[in-house]
């Protein structure tokens, strides 16, 4: 059988009109970047990057040393590809300019570096999520404002999946393409094509612990799913949370499921848990294109006006049917 490598596949995208050369160059680089992290993930104790950096970042969370690896790695591979008007990071808390002698481009490129930090110290998986907008024509330096665009203006969105094996997802507005990393060959190959998530599912995920935190209507969905048979829903459910989203994201668009990291009573002032620009929008528009559902439990994730870089939202997604659910319940007086 032809292995198809990320590269070919982008070439084509490209030859098709999906998607511009720079965008094309721009994915590489990221996948570039994917690869050095996955190396330094892999390498765990024997590298010595365990454990906490001694630092803070701006959302006043303890940084771990793969947190600030994982970003520097991603700032540096991307800041001289000249496809980029600018970036944002979780780790970073205003606009990463590029510098002013490299050459730019019209692009603008947001990520988490490392999602899942809880679990770096214990070996579980981790991933890096990334986004890419165009920056506004004319609008010069990007700055904050440039990047406060709605998520149905992504133009490409993608996870990588630090697991036993290291895979890349990724969308440009055409479905979603899966693609495993070749060690031996150092390349991405194409593994699986058009992703899929089932519109009905018997598994979700939640961090249960917060039980006692959740509004009316998320509590009254996760009771009923844990009444199983017996109860309204007639059936029995399954749950799992791996506590990195990209882990459990990976698991709906492999098998189907929903996933809720919702709004309450700890994270209310917040306004949820999980960052807007680079956690719920990217996973919003693989989990759609994928056939899924994403949604606060009130809005279309995709549809939110941004109003800052490091904005917080409540996250339902997954499996349509589940998440409408979620999302009349919340209607419900
Ligand atoms: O520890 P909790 O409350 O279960 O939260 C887990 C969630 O937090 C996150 O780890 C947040 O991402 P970061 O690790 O990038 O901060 C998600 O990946 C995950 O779904
Ligand atoms: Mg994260
Ligand atoms: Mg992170």
């Amino acid at each position: 059988m032809r292995r198809v490598t990320l590269t070919q596949f982008l070439i084509e995208q490209q030859r098709a009109g999906r998607i511009s050369a720079d965008l094309r160059l721009l994915i590489e680089v990221v996948a570039r970047a994917v690869k050095a992290i996955s190396v330094n993930v892999s390498k765990g104790a024997l590298a010595g990057v365990l454990g906490e950096a001694g630092t803070d970042n701006v959302q006043g969370e303890a940084q771990k040393k793969l947190d600030v690896i994982a970003n520097e790695i991603l700032l540096q591979a991307n800041e001289w590809g000249g496809h980029l008007a600018a970036m944002a990071s979780e780790e970073v808390e205003e606009v990463h300019h590029i510098p002013f002698d490299y050459p730019k481009g019209g692009y603008l490129l947001l990520f988490d570096p490392l999602d899942g930090s809880s679990n770096i110290d214990v070996n579980i998986s981790v991933g890096t999520i990334f986004s890419v907008l165009r920056n506004p024509p004319g609008s010069g330096e990007p700055s904050e404002q440039s990047f406060l665009q709605p998520g149905h203006q992504q133009v490409a969105a993608g996870y990588a999946l630090y697991g036993p094996s290291t895979q890349f997802i990724l969308t440009v507005g055409k479905g979603v393409h899966g693609f495993t990393l070749d060690r031996e060959m150092g390349s991405f190959v194409y593994t699986h094509p058009y992703m899929s998530i089932p519109a009905d599912t018997s598994e979700y995920a939640i961090n249960a612990s917060n039980i006692r935190h959740w509004e009316a209507p998320v509590r009254r969905y996760v009771e009923e799913l844990q009444q199983g048979k017996e109860g309204p829903r007639e059936r029995d459910f399954n749950m799992r949370w791996v506590a990195s989203m990209v882990a459990d994201v990976h698991r709906i668009l492999t098998r189907g499921g929903v996933f809720m990291y919702p709004l309450d009573e700890k994270c209310r002032k917040q306004g949820g848990k999980l960052r807007l620009m680079y956690e719920a929008n990217p996973m919003a528009m693989i989990v759609e294109q994928a056939g899924g559902a994403a949604s606060t439990g009130r809005e279309r994730i995709l549809d939110l006006q941004p109003h800052k870089l490091h904005q917080r939202v409540p996250v339902v997604l997954g499996s349509l049917n589940e998440v409408e659910r979620v999302v009349a319940y919340h209607r419900e007086p």
